[in-house]
């Protein structure tokens, strides 16, 4: 049977459907590819993957190449502990600042420009970074971005003398509105070429978030051994969560795209195309 090639993000936040994937059956039918978001980023955007969880940015980027599948996104309503800034400086003193990226993302990056600029006038020199620990990090720079387990990490091991602002609680103090951090996006071609692959791929993907959140307790435990978090703190950050992408997720996600646009990070605010599944 042929499979479908399905990216999929190697973080907490994406645990139920880990879950699913791992112990409930739900990865039949796929070759799954699990890595950090920049590097699905980038893997399908060079047509090596099918279907991929990819930054939200990535899908304003490339949206000639690609379509949203509905229903599912990675979103909080709000603060959500792992889109962390950590900084030397208050917030409110980040103008020229340099402010040191994480490698591992691409919204956030977009998101904490947005915050900065259009929140306190702040435009910092930025960079990438590939060190995933503040001390590292703030050796060179006056404030680091950490998304994910690095940041969630940062967030329960914080340090004194150093300030922490949840970048999603910023742009839901500036906008008033959820955030959408991630898609799963679908190559044209292959929505074009292989609808019934696609199906299946979206029964699998909404389906395990579905089953990992029936089970979200069994879910925790399974893969909380191997992380340097409590069962409690993985619980507390998954409520912060939000996997759905209702009509709500959709305008805000538009919003952040037009807020990119207005300062330069994206040359146009496209549309949301979807691609066509039975639901
Ligand atoms: C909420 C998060 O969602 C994500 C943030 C992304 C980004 O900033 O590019 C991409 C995928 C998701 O992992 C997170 O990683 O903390």
């Amino acid at each position: 049977m042929e499979k479908s090639r399905l990216g999929h993000i190697k973080f907490i936040n994406c645990l139920p459907l880990s879950y699913s994937l791992l112990y409930g059956g739900y990865d039949e039918g796929l070759d799954i590819y699990a890595d950090v978001p920049a590097k699905l980023n980038r893997l399908i955007v060079q047509g090596q993957l099918d279907v991929s969880p990819v930054s939200s940015i990535v899908y304003a980027q490339h949206s000639e190449k690609f379509l949203i599948m509905p229903d599912v996104s990675i979103s909080a309503e709000g603060a959500l502990r792992s889109i962390l800034l950590v900084s030397k400086k208050p917030i409110a003193e980040l103008n020229q600042a340099s402010v040191a990226l994480t490698a591992k993302s691409e919204t956030s990056h977009c998101l904490l420009k947005i915050v900065l600029h259009d929140a306190y006038q702040a435009v910092p020199g930025c960079y990438i970074t590939e060190a995933s620990t503040a001390e590292e990090a703030l050796a060179d720079a006056d404030a680091v971005l950490f998304i994910g387990d690095d940041a969630l990490f940062n967030y329960h091991n914080r340090q004194q003398g150093l300030f922490y602002y949840d970048i999603g609680a910023e742009w839901k103090q500036l906008t008033g509105l959820p955030m959408v951090y991630a898609v799963w996006v679908v190559r044209r071609r292959f929505a074009r070429t292989q609808p019934e692959l696609l199906q299946t791929v979206y029964e699998r993907v909404t389906g395990g978030f579905r089953h990992g959140l029936a089970n979200i307790d069994q879910a925790v435990a399974a893969f909380a051994d191997k992380l340097p978090f409590s069962c409690d703190q993985i619980s507390t950050y998954l409520k912060l969560l939000n996997w759905s992408l209702t009509p709500a997720h959709q305008q805000a996600l538009l919003s952040f795209y037009q807020r990119a646009y207005h300062i330069g990070l994206l040359e146009q605010a496209p549309e949301i195309a979807f691609a066509e599944v039975l639901r």
